[in-house]
This record gives C-alpha cells, structure tokens and sequence, in this order.
C-alpha cells in the first residue's frame, strides 16, 4: 500500500496498547477540533470535558518498532509527553523506546471490560450472524449477565462473564487464530492473514474434507442428526485420496482450514456455554475480522450443538477488546478521568501522554482503519 493512502492528519492525546502474540492493537483518543484551543472545555470544579473519537489501529507484533515509531513521531513527539518521574509502579517494557511510563492491566480483566464497555455504551455494537443475515442485538443492561466471553487471538480463551469485574477464566483452546495462520502459511505459501482470508474465499473445503454422504454412500445418517454434507472428518479425504500437498489447490486447504478451526471453536464454546447454562456467547478476537464464512461456520456450530438453545453474537470492534478494555479501565494517578461515550457516564480512562497540553495536528502513518471509530469525550477533574 502507498503511504500516503493510510497518512492523515490527526489529534491524540490518551492512548492504550494490547501486544498479542500475532498483533498489538492500539485504542487512542483524539479530540475533536472544535474543544477550546487546549482541546477542553471546562465545566466547573476545575473539571474538563474534552470531546473527540476513539481511533483503532493495529500492527504486527513482529513489527513492534513500527507501533513504537507510529507512536514517538506521530503521537507523542508532536502532542508533548508526560514523562516519567521516578515512580516505581509496573513500567510496561518498551518505556525505555518511547521514554513515557506505561502502566500494565491484566489481559483477561481487560478483555472483559472492554467488552462490557462495548455492550453497555454503544449503540449496535452487538450482532449475530445466520444464514448470510447480520441482526444487530438490542442489549439489556439489566440483563446482561452472565455471558460465556470467546476470545480467538493467537489461542482462544473462553470466560464466563457475571458482572463488571466478576469473571472466571473457565476455558480455552490452543487451535485459535494462529494455528490458522501458522498451518495456512505452511500448507498454502500465502505470507499474510489477508491473503489466506482471500484464497479462502475461493476454496471449496469439499474438495479435502470427508462429508458424512462420503461415508454413507451419498445418504444422510439421520437416525444420529447428521445430514450428507455435514463434515465426518475434516481433511478426511487426504488420507486416501492418493494426492500430494501439491495436488490440492491451495484455495480448497484455506477453505478447509478455516472451516476445521471456526467449527472446532464454536463447538468448544457450546459445551462451555452448557457446563455452566449460558445462554449468549459473545466471540471477539481478530481471527473473526468480520469475516461472514467465519461468523457463520461458527454460529452454525454453536446453533447445532445446542439445537437452537445457545446464541452465538459478534462484535463490530472484536479485535480491540483488551486494548478497550485497557483504555477504559486505566486509573490515572494524577488525574481522575472519565471516558463518556455518547454522554453516558461510563468507567475511567487512561493513559494521559500530553503533557503540555497543547493537540497538534499531525501526519500520522498506520493501517488506521481498523476500527470504526467511537465518538465520545473523556472528563479530567
Ligand atoms: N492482519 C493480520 N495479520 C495477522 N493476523 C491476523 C490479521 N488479521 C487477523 N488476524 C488473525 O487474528 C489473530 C490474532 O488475533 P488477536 O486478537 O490480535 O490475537 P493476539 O492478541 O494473540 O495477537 C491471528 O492469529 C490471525 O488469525
Ligand atoms: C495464552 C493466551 C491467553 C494469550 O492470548 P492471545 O495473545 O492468544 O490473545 C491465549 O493464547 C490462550 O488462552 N491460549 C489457549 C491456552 C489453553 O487454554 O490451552
């Protein structure tokens, strides 16, 4: 991609970061041009409301010295940075590269406030997914919990949720995102996730997998529920089919790949929904990246497995959980901040990385539309 088609120009000022195993995410705050020249406006008992976006931005994690340069030259050298001054709390590793002072938040808390920051303050944030229909959920935040939590990174980890900071981390998987990436690599040659996704697209999964009709003489085994084009057994027909790697086309192992880790995780997640009778699963995590065959092999799964009891739902900003819920969650100890979302009071915020206060616009360089960005604005008593 040329540069300049992922350069804008842009305000930050409050900034979290999730480092995965294949990705860092990054949630920053941009106020809006219209705040007072300080990018605030003050409310009374010394209280500042600043309004603007939430932005998303994502970055291989192998390529974390282009996080950090996104970071130094694009957010904080040009914004000023509150450096740190000699304070012993947890310092987050690459403070020596960037010079400011990070505070850690656990992965699995964040994740889930992330989460119940996303549920209970933006609008149609919440979908699920059947047969090609998208259906946004209307959340009841009276009726929330419990909810069973799937997040597919590079692994899977599955929490059931009973209320904001009442989690228990019940479950989880090591075939998740990664494993689909790492075998697409090594089965296909594709170098990208994007490109694997794409090869995908145009793969029949037939071709490889060994259906129940393949089995039973093209008849359905309807006395145990299982129709003839239900998977037997995923990349069954390579065991006889007398073919090597290069026999397959590359497009039909994407396809067959996706479907073996979609479905394996959907069903995992069903007999975790049923260990502990919950009813609404919500799947986040960047191997879902909106994709409709992912979203729907897995709502099948969960739909078939609990014939029609369990619900699988989606998230439009699933991959950003954790840095979210990171963002959301930082108690600052020099400020008490309020991030509100649409007005909406909501939990506590962040990182502060401007130290002079004075938002600059500047040219920044990273693959920013990630995200759909979230109007709201953060109070700085
Ligand atoms: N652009 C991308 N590059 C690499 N992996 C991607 C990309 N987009 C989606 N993925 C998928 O998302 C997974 C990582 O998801 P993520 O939630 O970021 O987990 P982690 O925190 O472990 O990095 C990858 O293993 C891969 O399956
Ligand atoms: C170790 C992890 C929590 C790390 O999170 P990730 O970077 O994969 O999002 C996750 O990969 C995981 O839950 N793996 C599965 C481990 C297991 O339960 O077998």
């Amino acid at each position: 991609m040329d540069p300049k088609d992922y350069c804008f120009s842009t305000q930050i000022s409050h900034l979290a970061l999730d480092i995965g195993g294949t990705l860092i995410k990054l949630v920053y705050f941009s106020p809006n041009g219209d705040n007072s020249q300080d990018g605030s406006i003050v409310v009374g008992n010394g209280c500042s409301v600043v309004k603007g976006r939430l932005c998303f931005a994502k970055f291989e994690t192998r390529k974390i010295d282009d996080c950090l340069d996104f970071i130094r030259f694009n957010i904080l050298q040009h914004s000023g940075v509150q450096h740190p001054n000699g304070t012993t709390r947890d310092k987050f590793p690459v403070k020596e590269k960037l010079g400011i002072v990070f505070d850690k938040e656990d992965e699995m808390h964040s994740l889930v406030s992330g989460v119940n920051f996303l549920l209970k303050t933006v609008p149609r944030e919440a979908f699920t997914y059947l047969d090609g229909q998208k259906e946004f959920v209307q959340i009841d935040h009276n009726d929330l919990y419990p909810y069973l939590l799937v997040n597919i990174g590079s692994g899977v980890s599955m929490i059931k949720v009973d209320g904001d900071g009442k989690y228990e981390r019940i479950s989880g998987t090591s075939l998740g995102g990664g494993t689909f990436l790492g075998l697409g690599k090594l089965l296909t040659k594709c170098k990208s996730f994007d490109e694997l996704l794409e090869l995908s697209h145009q793969g029949n999964n037939r071709v490889i997998d060994m259906l129940v009709g393949d089995i039973y003489g093209g008849t359905d085994y309807s006395k145990i529920g299982l129709s003839s084009t239900a998977i037997a057994s995923s990349f069954g027909k390579a065991i006889s089919d007398g073919k090597e790697l290069e026999d397959y086309q590359p497009e039909d192992v994407a396809r067959s790949l996706l479907r073996m880790i979609s479905n394996n995780i959907g069903q995992i997640a069903y007999l975790n929904a049923l260990r502990f009778g919950l009813k609404r699963i919500f799947f986040g995590g960047f191997f879902i990246r909106g994709l409709e065959y992912t979203m729907d092999t897995i709502s099948v799964a969960v739909h078939f497995w609990s014939r029609g009891e369990a619900k699988a739902m989606f998230l439009r900003h699933e991959g950003f959980l954790g840095a979210l819920g990171a963002f959301t969650s930082y108690k600052d100890q020099s400020h008490s901040n309020d991030l509100k979302p649409h007005h909406q009071a909501v939990q506590r915020a962040v990182l502060k990385c401007s130290g002079d206060d004075s938002f600059r616009h500047t040219l920044v360089a990273a693959n920013i539309n990630d995200g759909e960005a979230i109007e709201c604005s953060i109070n700085l008593v």
